[in-house]
């Protein structure tokens, strides 16, 4: 930090996230039957005013005209303000009051709601600079002090000539008028603040944009809360990811780009170049080959459960955490599965078939009631325990086999082997994953050893089933009803067209990979996941990374956070801490854990360190990857 910097900033909508007159409006006309007109009226002439279209005398008087406040609207208005004040300048709140004395706040609004809020921030009364209304008897806002310099035309540059500050001086704002004080030559750089609003006659004119205060400070070596802006932190989201999740990350700061459907591997391994996180869902492979081209990944987010597309053991060796949504969609998987095995107990798919085609079936032939059927659950995690609650509230019978221990919920009996389960059921659903050794995990041999009219379900992956040996057996009338939405090969968008050798087969519901596809678990997810990513960026947690030991951590306090991520091999958290050591650094919180590929090693450390310590934890021996958290 020089000391001979001076930082001006603009208030409303670069400190405030919101244009202070409007706000101002929305409460003096709430009971106005016009209101919504008068406003749009107001934001009109803002627009103009601060898009440098239009003399800021004439609209200030336009819009105090038509606001038609008084002084008692005001105290409502500083609540309102109060809560949006933009979110890189409430989390930088430590750079306002440090540099109190080096900040003034100059502004074409008022003092009457400027100085209540900025003070809070521990900016000094007396370097704001902005206009004052007066009022009638009655304390109407009837106009304003009209001999302040700041109601002229090009009054931020005049009040910058007479206030003839001496240093380094930095603009920061979002409007035309703040850039005329660069073009006057009055301060060395305008930065363009957009954290709240995009104009682009200012970004074209500004030395920098500046997406939140986080960028200032950190081109200016002054950022103190983030080891890098989050502005700087770009979010590739693929097949059409719930629009709240890029709503919740780029409140965050980060900036979200969005792609409708998966990407193939050579137009992947472009885009992922300069992707600092990026976020999927079943069909984008991530393959080791892709990884290789994403050099600025620090993290996966798989919105769904199943995580087979990706190369975890590859991310892990690279210090990248994945993270999934484990429950979000578990629900909507159960339900079509339900809905699914009652329509083709009764042969409904094809009775549908035929009454599109004119063909009145009525007849109870091959068809049953659900109720004390067996129902032989295969993989008995999230949805398949679930499933087994809800079905056997149905009347099921139901047993399930996993490769893993699992708590039998209600009614359920266990199977000791998948031949058990096929021997005994006459309905199959598949809940497992898509490790790879499930390939095929259905062939020949497991139908073989189902029983004659068995019904079989796969909402799990397109690959454990051997689709051939499938549809032999629904030709040969042992399979009586297959209901299949996972597929060996799926389109990458819904412009592909959909090819299997099930087409056409009798009493088969074929679904184009919808189990979790409802807009409460695509909302769910969405809430999810990001928060996942948030937590990991901002704490270093790694709670639910399906390929990261994981770690649930505090929230820093007063500490710096240093995170170290390396191979797992043994002494590496000794060697660490004899650095520590070495450089006299007292350690406030010690956290270590491992899995098979890599150690996570978080140590919280007192703010004063000798900074030439990060160079050595980055050069020791096994490193894989390291950042500090302020
Ligand atoms: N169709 C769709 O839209 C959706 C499909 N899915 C798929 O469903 C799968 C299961 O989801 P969850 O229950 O949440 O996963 P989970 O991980 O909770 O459960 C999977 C279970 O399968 C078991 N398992 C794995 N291999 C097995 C094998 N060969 N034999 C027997 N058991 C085996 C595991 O031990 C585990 O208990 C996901 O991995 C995903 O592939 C998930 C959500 C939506
Ligand atoms: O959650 C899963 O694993 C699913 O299969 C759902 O995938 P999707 O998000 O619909 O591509």
């Amino acid at each position: 930090m020089k000391s001979n910097q001076i930082y001006i900033i603009d208030f409303d909508s670069t400190f405030t996230q919101v244009e202070a007159l409007d706000e101002l409006a929305k409460i003096s006309l709430k009971d106005d039957p016009k209101q919504l007109e008068i406003s749009k009226k107001i934001e009109k002439i803002t627009q103009l005013a601060m898009a440098g279209e239009l003399n800021f005398k004439q609209s200030l008087e336009q819009r105090i005209n038509l606001v038609k406040a008084n002084k008692i609207h005001l105290d409502k208005l500083i609540e309102v303000l109060k809560e949006k004040i933009s979110v890189s300048f409430k989390r930088n709140v430590n750079f306002l009051k440090d540099h109190a004395s080096q900040i003034y706040i100059v502004s074409n609004g008022f003092k009457a709601f400027i100085i209540p809020i900025v003070t809070e921030y521990g900016i000094l009364e007396s370097h704001v600079f902005a206009n004052t209304f007066t009022y009638n008897q009655q304390g109407d806002i009837v106009g304003f002090d009209e001999s302040n310099i700041l109601t002229e035309s090009n009054g931020k540059s005049k009040l910058l000539k007479k206030l003839n500050l001496k240093g380094d001086i930095y603009m920061i704002g979002d409007g035309y008028n703040d850039y005329e004080v660069k073009a006057a030559g009055l301060v060395n750089k305008f930065y363009a603040f957009t954290e709240n609003v995009k104009r682009k006659n200012v970004m074209e004119k500004a030395d920098h944009i500046t997406p939140s205060l986080d960028e200032f400070l950190y081109l200016h070596h002054m950022n103190t809360t983030l080891s890098y802006p989050k502005n700087r932190i770009k979010v590739l989201l693929l097949e059409n990811i719930h629009p709240s999740a890029k709503v919740t990350l780029e409140k965050e700061g980060y900036e979200v780009l969005e792609h409708n459907g998966a990407m193939d591997a050579e137009e992947l391994k472009e885009k992922i170049k300069d992707i600092s996180i990026i976020g999927i869902r079943s069909k984008t492979q991530l393959t080791e080959e892709v990884l290789q081209h994403a050099k600025r990944l620090i993290a996966v987010s798989a919105f769904c459960i199943g995580t087979n597309q990706i190369d975890l053991e590859a991310c892990a060796k690279r210090g990248i955490p994945v993270f999934n949504a484990p429950y979000s969609n578990t629900r909507s998987v159960v339900e079509l599965a339900i809905g699914e095995i009652i329509l083709l107990l009764r042969n409904v798919p094809d009775k549908i078939q035929q009454m599109h085609l004119g063909k009145w079936n009525k007849s109870a032939t091959r068809s049953y009631e659900i109720r004390g059927k067996k129902l032989g659950i295969i993989g008995y995690g999230n949805i398949g325990a679930q499933l087994s609650v809800l079905a056997e509230s149905l009347g099921f019978d139901v047993y399930y086999y996993d490769v893993i221990e699992k708590l039998p919920l209600g009614n359920v009996t266990k199977c000791d082997s998948l031949k058990e389960l096929l021997q005994t059921c006459e309905v199959i659903s598949l809940h497992l994953d898509g490790r790879p050794e499930n390939k095929n995990y259905i062939d020949v041999e497991q139908f073989d050893q189902m029983q004659e009219g068995s019904v079989i379900i796969n909402l799990s992956r397109g690959h454990v089933v051997n689709l051939e040996a499938l549809r032999e057996n629904i030709l040969s009338g042992k399979i009586i009803g297959a209901a299949i939405d996972v597929y060996p090969e799926e389109p990458k968008t819904n412009n592909e067209a959909f090819e299997s050798i099930l087409k056409g087969l009798p009493n088969v519901i074929l679904t184009p990979h919808i189990g979790g596809s409802t807009l409460e678990a695509q909302e769910n997810i969405a809430q999810f996941v990001p928060q996942k990513l948030m937590d990991y960026i901002n704490t270093g947690s790694t709670t639910n990374s399906v390929n990261f030991p994981n770690l649930q951590l505090p929230i820093l306090k007063d500490a710096h956070r240093l995170i170290h991520i390396h191979y797992n091999t043994p002494g590496i958290l000794a060697k660490i801490n004899e650095l520590l050591a070495k450089h006299q650094i007292n350690i406030d919180g010690q956290y270590l854990k491992t899995n098979e590929t890599i150690g996570y090693v978080i140590t919280d450390v007192n703010k004063a360190y000798d900074e030439s310590i990060i160079k050595e934890l980055k050069n020791l021996e096994g490193t894989i990857k390291f950042r500090v958290l302020y």
